[in-house]
């Protein structure tokens, strides 16, 4: 997919891996709404994206992606303003071992909400010219943690739900490629979460252990995330496809085992 023109939608735009693909996309030509539910970050991102791409480029809407009324005007303010939809990226995130439920509903409750609102947007089955869905799960949904274990649970989530649309998706012939991208750690404010009680709860104890896992597993610059989202929105063959992002392997693919009989 060529990107000169092309409109995408970001969650969680304003800062980290949302912010890295936001940038990486309009420096390719493509138009930007970025979702995103913290003003103060969202404002220093939208001077500095209008500053580099220019007034217009972009469309900042600060909303709560577990407002289910806000994110569908999102959707469509985006599609009347721009007139269409291309890519979609569930990217926001947090981690939130206190207040679980809240980490639930933003990491998978939100995101499946995310899902359903592009494929109206895109689908074929709407009478829409297709499309490409990147959500965003992570590599604690193939090595889980007994230090984060709600987080854990969601990106699992993430991850078995994306499968399961990209295969509806092949199906249905909604003409809307579904995939999923799990990266290990990168250097985000996401990450500083280990180092807040009122974020780890009961698993703060842990945090030395974790630590100790990012200094083992290494800490990934988002820029590289924004590598791999972008590949994955220009090769037309991916559909399904679980992409993981390490300090050891860099940029690869889960092979899945085929489908017993
Ligand atoms: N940082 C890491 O080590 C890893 C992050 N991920 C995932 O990547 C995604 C992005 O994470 P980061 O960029 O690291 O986090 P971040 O905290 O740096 O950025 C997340 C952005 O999402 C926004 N956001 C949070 N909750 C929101 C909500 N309810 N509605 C709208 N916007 C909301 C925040 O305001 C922030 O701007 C998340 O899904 C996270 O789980 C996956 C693997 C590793
Ligand atoms: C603050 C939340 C960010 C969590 C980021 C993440 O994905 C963490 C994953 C770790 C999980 O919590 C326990 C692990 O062992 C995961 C280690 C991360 C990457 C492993 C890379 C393995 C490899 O390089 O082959």
């Amino acid at each position: 997919m060529a990107l000169t023109g092309r409109i995408a939608l970001v969650t969680g735009g304003a800062q980290g891996i949302g912010r890295a693909i936001s940038e990486a996309l309009l420096r390719e030509g493509a138009k930007v709404a970025l979702v995103d539910s913290n003003p103060e970050v969202a404002r220093e991102c939208r001077g500095r994206l209008e500053e580099a791409f220019g007034v217009g480029s972009s469309l900042f809407f600060e909303c709560d992606v577990t407002d289910w009324a806000k994110l569908q005007e999102v959707f469509r303010k985006t599609v009347k303003h721009f007139g269409h939809l291309d890519i979609a990226i569930n990217n926001a995130g947090i981690n939130n071992e206190k207040d679980w439920q809240k980490t639930i509903n933003v990491n998978l409750t939100s995101l499946i909400k995310g899902t359903y609102l592009a494929l109206e947007h895109m689908s074929r089955e709407n009478g829409k010219d297709g499309g490409v869905i990147i959500n965003v799960s992570s590599m604690a949904a193939f090595m889980h943690s007994p230090h984060m274990p709600v987080y854990t649970a969601t990106k699992y989530g993430v991850l078995g739900f994306t499968k399961a649309m990209a295969e509806a998706s092949a199906v249905g012939n909604f003409g809307v490629r579904i995939n999923v991208l799990c990266p290990a750690y990168v250097d985000t404010p996401l990450l500083q979460t280990i180092d807040e009680e009122d974020k780890m709860g009961r698993y703060f104890k842990y945090k030395e252990e974790l630590r100790q896992s990012m200094h083992t597993y290494g800490i990934l610059d988002p820029s590289l995330i924004a590598d791999g989202m972008m590949m994955i929105i220009k090769d037309g063959s991916l559909n399904g496809a679980v992409m993981k992002i390490t300090a050891s392997k860099g940029i690869h693919f889960q092979n899945d085992e085929p489908m017993s009989a």
